[in-house]
């Protein structure tokens, strides 16, 4: 069975020939039925290679086929066949909910019993079928972001592209979210995700693409990229960094035996270890935080992860 997306070489550079490569040599596939995450932190280039996949803009160099059409040949057929959910669209305040479906709807160039039909399955799926006669202005933002799933689903596409549809929205919009993606990926289509949080790529995906400056730097099921890393396990200390004396923590923190990674993030008061042998090192970890002057708060040990690959394979954290 040929990919639903398959995408060989790509390249964006803007503003050539003098520009950076936002995205470089990018390529990988997602089959039919799959749900994968591209995975990366700010600036990875995310929304770029959607942004290419959607026939939005232009590749500098690669190619792109979507259920074998070329994004660049043949953009129409392309269109009919995938869904697109970006952060924001224009939606009309003062109309509501099914108003505004109607009006995309027609967009797309669906009409009548059809449509009318389209819309009810979509608002389902949404979890907005009570609010379909509400207008959007009195919509929350979680509220706002599934019309757009909505919206990208009314046209019946066979591969469906979320844009970290759950950046700045509540706890229950972002379960609601994902829920909708899990059922909708039941139903046979095909989803690309992407996001820069790693529980989610890990709850979703069949397979994850980790981003990073532009280049995919590992592909594969969750499983196979947490081998990748082997036995390692994380150890993060929660610190209080007004009693913290960071510099020499981490200095006689790196020089430990068996210690391979160490990061810290001020933002969460988080000290992370990256290590083989935590059972062995734990004490000495612990002393060496009290002796240069960084009281611990408390200690968590997580076995190997997506947060773990990311750091084996950039020496940083995801949230950088
Ligand atoms: N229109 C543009 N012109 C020039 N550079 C751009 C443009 N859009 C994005 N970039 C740059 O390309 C790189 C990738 O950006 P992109 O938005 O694709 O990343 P991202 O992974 O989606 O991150 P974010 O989550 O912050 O949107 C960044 O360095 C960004 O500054």
């Amino acid at each position: 069975m040929s990919p639903i997306v398959q995408v060989e070489h790509l390249g964006k550079q803007y503003n050539a020939p003098n520009g950076p490569m936002a995205v470089k040599d990018v390529s990988f596939e997602i089959q039919k039925g799959e749900i994968f995450s591209l995975l990366g932190p700010n600036g990875a280039g995310k929304t770029t290679t959607i942004s290419m996949l959607s026939c939005l803009l232009q590749p500098t160099s690669g190619t792109i086929l979507i259920d074998g059409h070329s994004v660049t040949k043949e953009p129409k057929q392309v269109k009919q066949v995938i869904g697109v959910v970006p952060q924001d669209i224009a939606l009309y305040p003062t109309m509501t909910a099914q108003e505004n479906l109607l009006f995309w709807g027609k967009m797309y160039g669906l009409s009548g019993k059809h449509l009318q039909d389209r819309i009810s399955k979509v608002l389902t799926i949404a979890d907005l079928a009570d609010r379909a006669n509400d207008k959007v202005e009195t919509f929350s933002g979680g509220m706002k972001r599934r019309i757009n799933i909505a919206v990208g689903l009314l046209h019946d596409p066979k591969v469906v592209y979320f844009d970290e549809p759950t950046v700045g929205i509540d706890p229950q919009s972002r379960r609601r979210i994902l829920d909708s993606i899990k059922q909708l990926n039941t139903h046979g289509i095909s989803v690309l995700y992407t996001t820069h949080y790693m529980e989610e790529a890990q709850e979703l995906s069949h397979k994850i693409g980790i981003i990073d400056h532009g280049e995919l730097i590992a592909v594969g099921s969750q499983e196979q990229l947490t081998q990748l890393v082997g036995q390692h396990d994380l150890v993060q200390f929660e610190i209080d960094p007004t009693a913290a004396n960071l510099d020499a923590t981490l200095s006689a923190l790196k020089v430990i035996n068996d210690v391979d990674q160490v990061t810290s993030s001020p933002e969460e008061n988080l000290i992370t270890v990256q290590t083989r042998n935590t059972n062995a090192i734990l004490p000495q970890l612990i002393s060496q935080m009290t002796e240069t002057g960084t009281p611990i708060k408390s200690l968590t040990i997580k076995a190997p992860n997506l947060e773990s690959v990311f750091l084996h394979l950039t020496g940083r954290a995801l949230r950088d």
